[in-house]
């Protein structure tokens, strides 16, 4: 119908960065238009026949994730990855018990506190695969009134002999190195099918993390040292820019920003080979209470924004590098943010270095912290997002407006006011009521 050819319309037109913004509901709809996608779309009969489909996710809604597939697809064989044990993994597969089309892949989570943060659609059409990296669970209020982020590759055609079937930016070789990591039987017919795709097209590079130990040739591989290996790439010219992250979570990232923000994770974000960027240059996104309160869900939004009081208290020093949730170019300051994004941009906000859109939280957890003096980077989280590197689409840099470039929030962004606080999701928030005349009081 023409609901669907419009994706490929629309994909036509987001080339080549194919990167979205999840619809929201209460916008206004000019801007949900091009550049935004539902996850209906994604998988409509005319965005490509599928065959068969692997979900990684963390949250799964079993009976809404089969309702997002058209009727016809319902039978088509699923993988539902996921990094659940004990009650939470027999509540999954019993809610999908009743579906004899899908299977589970459990991935192992050996390292405390370690999540399958990980959210990407593998799509197997008759035709070839696609590829889909996001940052929205599989769960109605993630695809309803956020700003999620969304890349959707090309469709990778089955290679017919010639050529490698691989990019410049190495992504079927570092997908095929990420499934192999979780060393599960489900996903080797998925990488043996990637093997036989030409992924040539791929203009991205993948930024993923696996949980682990890393040292010597594996170091690199994940996290921020594979990130720190991709940027050693940017033009030099950008050395004074500053770096912004924008994220939904924050971990406990140590007692002063000397401890890992500023030092091992500021090093490797602001990497042109050798260059080190003032903590000034820092400046990072996360939601106030008020961007909670005036969003279109409320303050439960904040159940999307697990920013624990107990965590909070210990790195005070944090909330100086805050800037507020404001989106006014995309009509989504409203639609609180569940993306991560991380980028360098001219100081006037106009141009940008490169950008990233992951999974990853600000976390030692996601993006791994050095340890035994540098010999190893110890990560606790499956994470995966890409990268976007101006060389990569034969740029020096990403002008945004000239290049039509999606930033899912205003350049350059806006410093907390005095009166600002950082959104806390367990304390209450009482003195204001929010959109819905309604108050925080968990438990
Ligand atoms: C602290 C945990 C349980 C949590 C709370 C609220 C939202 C969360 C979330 O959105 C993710 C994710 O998206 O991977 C992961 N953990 C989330």
């Amino acid at each position: 119908g023409s609901f669907s050819e419009s994706l490929n319309d629309k994909w036509n037109r987001s080339s080549p960065f194919n990167f979205f913004l999840t619809k929201a509901k209460g916008i206004d709809n000019k801007y949900n238009a091009n550049q935004s996608v539902h996850i209906k779309e994604i998988l409509s009969e005319s965005f490509g026949e599928l065959v068969q489909s692997a979900q990684f996710n963390y949250k799964i809604d079993v009976d809404w994730l089969v309702q997002c597939y058209p009727e016809s697809f319902r039978s088509k064989p699923l993988l539902i990855v996921h990094g659940f044990k004990g009650r939470e993994k027999q509540d999954l597969e019993s809610e999908a018990a009743k579906y004899d089309h899908i299977g589970f892949c459990q991935a192992r989570l050996d390292i405390a506190y370690g999540t399958h943060h990980s959210k990407m659609m593998l799509l197997k059409y008759t035709d070839g695969i696609r590829v889909v990296i996001h940052t929205a669970n599989l769960v109605h209020g993630d695809w309803h009134q956020k700003t999620q982020g969304v890349w959707i590759s090309p469709l990778f055609p089955i290679l017919l002999g010639q050529g490698s079937g691989e990019s410049d930016t190495k992504f079927r070789k570092d997908l095929i190195d990420y499934l192999t990591a979780y060393n599960h039987p489900k996903l080797r017919s998925w990488i043996e099918m990637i093997k036989t795709h030409d992924f040539s097209d791929c203009r991205v590079h993948l930024v993923a993390s696996v949980p682990g130990r890393h040292t010597d040739i594996s170091k690199d591989k994940w996290g921020h040292l594979k990130l720190r290996k991709l940027l050693k790439q940017v033009e030099p010219s950008c050395k004074q820019w500053p770096i912004v992250g924008q994220f939904s979570s924050i971990g406990s990232l140590g007692a002063k920003s000397e401890d890992w923000l500023c030092s091992e994770w500021l090093s490797s974000l602001s990497t042109m080979g050798q260059t080190l960027v003032e903590k000034s240059q820092l400046r990072l996104v996360f939601p106030s209470v008020d961007n909670v309160r005036l969003s279109l869900e409320g303050y439960p939004a904040g159940g999307s924004l697990p920013y624990s009081i107990h965590t909070a208290k210990k790195q005070t020093y944090l909330h100086s590098f805050l800037h507020v949730w404001k989106s006014d170019r995309n009509g989504r300051t409203q639609a609180s943010p569940h993306i991560k994004t991380y980028m360098r941009m001219s100081p006037d906000g106009e141009n940008l270095a490169w950008f990233a859109c992951t999974s990853a939280n600000l976390s030692k957890a996601a993006w791994g912290v050095l340890e035994k003096k540098g010999y190893q980077l110890m990560i606790r989280s499956y994470e995966i997002g890409v990268l976007f590197l101006p060389k990569s689409f034969s740029k020096e840099v990403f002008k945004i407006k000239d290049d039509n470039f999606l930033v899912p929030f205003d350049l350059p962004p806006t410093p907390y006011e005095k009166s600002d606080h950082p959104w806390i999701w367990d304390i209450p928030h009482v003195n204001k009521p929010d959109t819905h005349g309604m108050k925080w009081c968990p438990n």
